[in-house]
Order: C-alpha cells, then sequence, then structure tokens
C-alpha cells in the first residue's frame, strides 16, 4: 500500500517564556497554527526501513533524523518493525522556527499506525510524540492551538482563516542555543490570557488588535542567531511592515495579513517570502 502525507509547517503567533524547569527546559505557553508550506512524505512498499530525501542534502539519514526516530519509537512501543521506504520530499526550512523536523515525526507516526492497523490510540500517539520533541505533539493534529509545560500540554481551537506574509533569511537558528542564550524571564501569564490576547481576536479577525498582542520572548535571546533576525525585522519596518515578529527559535519572520503590500519591494533581498495561509 502507498501513502502520501502532506507534512505541514507551524508559526508561533506569540511565545511567552515563563522560567527555567528542574529538567532543563523553559515553562512556556504558546500559541501555534499550521501553515500551507508543507513537506511531503511518502511511504512505499520495501523488505526494509530506508530513508530517501529530495531537496535537502544536509539532513541526515541515519537514527539522527526525526523521521528514523518516529519509526524505532513505534517499533518500541507496538513490536511491529516498520519496512516501508519512506521518500522526505523536503521544503521546509530547516531550522527556521517552521518545526519541519517535528513535523515529520508526527506524520510519521500517524502514518505508520495507519499502515498497520492503526495499533495506537490517538492518546498513545499524543504520549509518543512527547519523546520525540516539544512542538511534535501538536502536529499530531495541527491547526490552531496553545501548547504550554514544555510544549507538550495542548488544547485546541477551531483553525482560523487568515494570510501571512513568511519570509526565510537563509540561515537557521540552533533552538538549543537560542534557550540557552536566553536571560532569565519570568512572564506572570495564564492560557486564558493567551486566549483574550491572540485566540479571540485571531477568530474574529480583529488583525489590528491581534498584532498589538503579539510577542515572541525568545526574540530577547543573546544568540548571535536572533541579532540577525532582529535586523531582519527592522528591515522591513523600513519597507513599512511594523509588524512582525520571529518564529519560534527562528530563523524565520512572519507578519499577518498584509494584503496591499507592493510584493516588488520585497524582491532581490538577502531573503525569500512567501504569501501564505493558515491550514
Ligand atoms: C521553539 C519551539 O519550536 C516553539 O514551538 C519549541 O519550544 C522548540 O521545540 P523543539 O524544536 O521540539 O525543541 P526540542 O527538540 O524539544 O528541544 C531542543 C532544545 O531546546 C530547548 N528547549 C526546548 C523547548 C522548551 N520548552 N525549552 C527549552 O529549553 C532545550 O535546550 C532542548 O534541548
Ligand atoms: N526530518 C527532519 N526534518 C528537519 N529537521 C530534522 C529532521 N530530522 C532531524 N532534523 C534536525 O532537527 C533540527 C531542526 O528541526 P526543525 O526543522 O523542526 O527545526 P525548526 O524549523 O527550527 O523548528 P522549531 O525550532 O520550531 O522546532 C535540525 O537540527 C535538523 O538537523
Amino acid at each position: 500500500m502507498k501513502l502520501i502525507i502532506p507534512s505541514p509547517a507551524k508559526i508561533n503567533l506569540s511565545l511567552w517564556i515563563k522560567g527555567k524547569r528542574k529538567d532543563g527546559y523553559h515553562e512556556l505557553i504558546t500559541v501555534m497554527h499550521t501553515i500551507n508550506l508543507y513537506d511531503v512524505l511518502y511511504f512505499l512498499p520495501s523488505d526494509r526501513l530506508e530513508l530517501h530525501i529530495e531537496g535537502n542534502q544536509t539532513l541526515p539519514l541515519g537514527s539522527s533524523n526525526l523521521i528514523i526516530k518516529a519509526c524505532r519509537l513505534f517499533r518500541e512501543k507496538t513490536g511491529i518493525n516498520p519496512k516501508v521506504k519512506i521518500k522526505l520530499e523536503k521544503n521546509i526550512p530547516i531550522g527556521a522556527g517552521l518545526g519541519g523536523g517535528s513535523s515529520n515525526a508526527a506524520n510519521t507516526l500517524k502514518a505508520l499506525n495507519t499502515l498497520y492497523g492503526n495499533p495506537l490510540s490517538k492518546e498513545e500517539l499524543f504520549e509518543l510524540a512527547e519523546n520525540l520533541g516539544s512542538d511534535v505533539p501538536f502536529f499530531i493534529r495541527g491547526g490552531l492551538a496553545i501548547a504550554w509545560g514544555r510544549g507538550e500540554k495542548l488544547k485546541f481551537y477551531s483553525p482560523a482563516n487568515f494570510k501571512i506574509l513568511l519570509i526565510y533569511p537563509y540561515f537557521s537558528c540552533s533552538t538549543a542555543e537560542v534557550y540557552q542564550k536566553l536571560l532569565q524571564i519570568k512572564r506572570e501569564i495564564s492560557v486564558e490570557d493567551a486566549e483574550r490576547l491572540i485566540i479571540s481576536p485571531l477568530i474574529n479577525g480583529n488583525f489590528e488588535e491581534l498584532k498589538e498582542n503579539l510577542v515572541n520572548d525568545l526574540e530577547k535571546s543573546e544568540s548571535d542567531c536572533v541579532k540577525k533576525v532582529l535586523k531582519i525585522k527592522e528591515e522591513l519596518k523600513e519597507l513599512g511592515i511594523e509588524k512582525s515578529l520571529m518564529s519560534g527559535s527562528g530563523s524565520c519572520v512572519f507578519s499577518i495579513d498584509t494584503g496591499d503590500l507592493n510584493t516588488d519591494l520585497l524582491k532581490n533581498k538577502h531573503w525569500w517570502f512567501k504569501f501564505l495561509s493558515a491550514i
């Protein structure tokens, strides 16, 4: 049986840091939405597990690839040894704050579950996803959600309908380094606050109010990568895009609902840009 699975990216509409946990992770609250920028995963019959990648030559093919990690976790949990040829068509920039690897991992778990007769419940899929990374549980369902804790606690909402301008500056950021070089931040904020500040203006289409409320505390990181991202935000301001935000731990920057922008201003710069939609 052949399966073709779209693996969408996400943006973080906001991210607040509440403090540092004993396990070394940061306590956070973040609002995520999947967008129509996809990798594609092909699952084809094979006599063994194999991974082929198109569109990117830098990604590992072995056990450090999140797709292989997902396959191994599936085998440990179910006792089923996946014999599939997986082809990854990579379109999502890596280390860009778009969760590409996390999305691949989550969608691989779902695809294997489908291929082998659904041995895992939805809850078990979420539990397994948690072991693969903080963003992976979100991609089991996708759409619009508030995540908190390390990022594994989730509250989902009906997906919203909005346009995004996404800028990728041709460099990547290390998530670990961005967090490591983050100043001590202790936000007093709750899931209810995130609902009031982000979810309700988003769902009601109050984009001016939403733009005023967008925050990403990881922009305060001392990492060189984030400093380069902040320069991109300044350049966008000079082009008339007043409100933009770094997604996740960077390097992408996005702006909401910039429909009437003269795109010529964005051309021939040191980035690529795409007009995308929330999905
Ligand atoms: C930046 C976000 O993408 C926002 O959605 C996530 O917080 C990062 O999630 P992720 O890419 O899955 O990150 P992980 O692979 O879980 O962790 C990478 C590293 O980021 C740091 N990390 C990650 C998540 C978190 N809540 N606190 C952290 O301090 C840890 O040093 C960790 O070792
Ligand atoms: N299938 C994969 N796709 C992308 N990255 C992968 C994959 N497997 C392992 N990785 C590793 O994961 C890291 C980045 O993953 P990813 O692209 O999810 O980060 P990101 O876009 O910065 O997302 P975020 O920071 O929001 O979690 C890189 O170090 C990359 O080498």
